[in-house]
């Protein structure tokens, strides 16, 4: 897959000119619904003989439109190009999003944006697909703007499961409810979140359960507060785990922080990297009234959690990992 990222001046420099078989959207996640779509534009793209193309804009147009709105993304982006790839794009744009694209009228977009930089054979959105200022523009916008270009403008009814349609907002209110096993379905995947090992308190070893300490990064959707049964991957080695969410009551007030155990496990980790994938909530964060009532329940978390891990059924598209 190519990529190519910048605001409209310099992917009118770099971008071949097309025509491509294009889609638009953010695709935040990847999920279900956003792999079926992608499925019928290489289908489409393969018959045209054109490369496909998918047009997503960054940051998220969200925080650019609501600033203070709380929006959460479900995937990072480095993740999200990963799986792009894997599913077999041919060419990712990332535009850079800012208040000027944001005021552009829907006509304006098809004729200063779409029509000269993509020269679309196709394009192909949900039938529900909006774009420009105020979100005017419609499927119809496309068709008659591109009408003398010839581009073949076609919606896609949407994808449903269990009769509600597959979304990116209905992954974000299954993780806030704690209902990882319902995101991942729909995902296809384990949600993740990874970065660095951060130092702690140093207090972890001296419980007997020391812990790979994550800050949650900005922006992204993190499950409730809780314990659960994870995967880690360090140093490419995938490790059964347990991680706990929250701000660690027993010992006073703390910032958020994503906290994995190990089991079996022993070295130095600071600074490495670490991915940690979610699977499924074993029990919601509590205060403890000793060290050892705390201790005593983390031993069991692990145990809830290593058991849940290994009895884990492959249950439709959610690999294991
Ligand atoms: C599986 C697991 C469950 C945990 N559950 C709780 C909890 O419910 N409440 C709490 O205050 N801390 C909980 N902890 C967090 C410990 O308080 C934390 O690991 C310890 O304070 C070490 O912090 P440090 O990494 O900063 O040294 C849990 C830790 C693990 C590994
Ligand atoms: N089994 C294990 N699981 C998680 N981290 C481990 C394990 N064994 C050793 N470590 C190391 O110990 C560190 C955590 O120890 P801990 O006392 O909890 O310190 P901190 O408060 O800095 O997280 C980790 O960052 C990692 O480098």
């Amino acid at each position: 897959m190519q990529t190519y990222r910048g605001d409209l001046a310099t992917l009118r420099r770099s971008l071949p000119p097309g025509p491509y078989a294009m889609t638009i959207g953010n695709f935040d996640g990847v999920h279900a619904g956003h792999q079926y779509l992608l499925s019928q534009l290489f289908d489409r793209a393969r018959s045209l003989s054109c490369p496909s193309l998918l047009l997503t804009f960054d940051p998220h147009p969200l925080f650019v439109l609501a600033p203070d709105s709380s929006f959460r993304m479900i995937m990072s982006r480095e993740r999200q190009e990963e799986v792009l790839g894997e599913l077999g794009l041919e060419i990712l744009v990332s535009l850079a999003f800012d208040k000027a694209l944001a005021a552009m009228a829907a006509k304006d977009f098809v004729s200063d944006v779409l029509r000269p930089l993509f020269h679309p054979a196709l394009i192909l959105v949900g039938e529900e697909f909006r774009f420009g200022a105020g979100r005017l523009g419609t499927l119809d916008t496309l068709s008659h703007e591109l009408s003398s270009e010839g581009t073949q403008v076609i919606p896609l009814s949407p994808f449903m499961e269990e009769g509600h349609r597959i979304s990116s907002s209905r992954i974000r209110k299954a993780v806030d409810q704690g209902e990882i096993e319902q995101a991942n379905r729909l995902l296809t995947r384990p949600l993740e979140i990874s970065g660095p090992v951060v130092r702690g308190e140093q207090r972890g070893r001296l419980l007997g359960f020391p812990t790979l300490n994550l800050i949650p990064p900005d922006h992204r959707l993190v499950p409730p507060p809780g314990v659960y049964a994870t995967r880690t991957r360090v140093e490419g080695v995938l490790h059964d785990s347990a991680t706990y969410i929250g701000t660690k009551p027993t010992f006073g007030t703390h910032r958020p922080v994503i906290e994995t155990h190990l089991p079996g496990f022993s070295g130095d980790l600071y600074g490495v990297d670490h991915e940690v994938f979610f699977y499924h909530r074993v029990r919601g964060e509590r205060s403890f009234p000793n060290v050892d009532a705390l201790k005593a329940q983390i031993a069991s978390d692990i145990d809830s959690s290593l058991r849940y891990l290994h009895d884990i059924v492959f249950e439709g598209s959610v690999r294991p990992l």
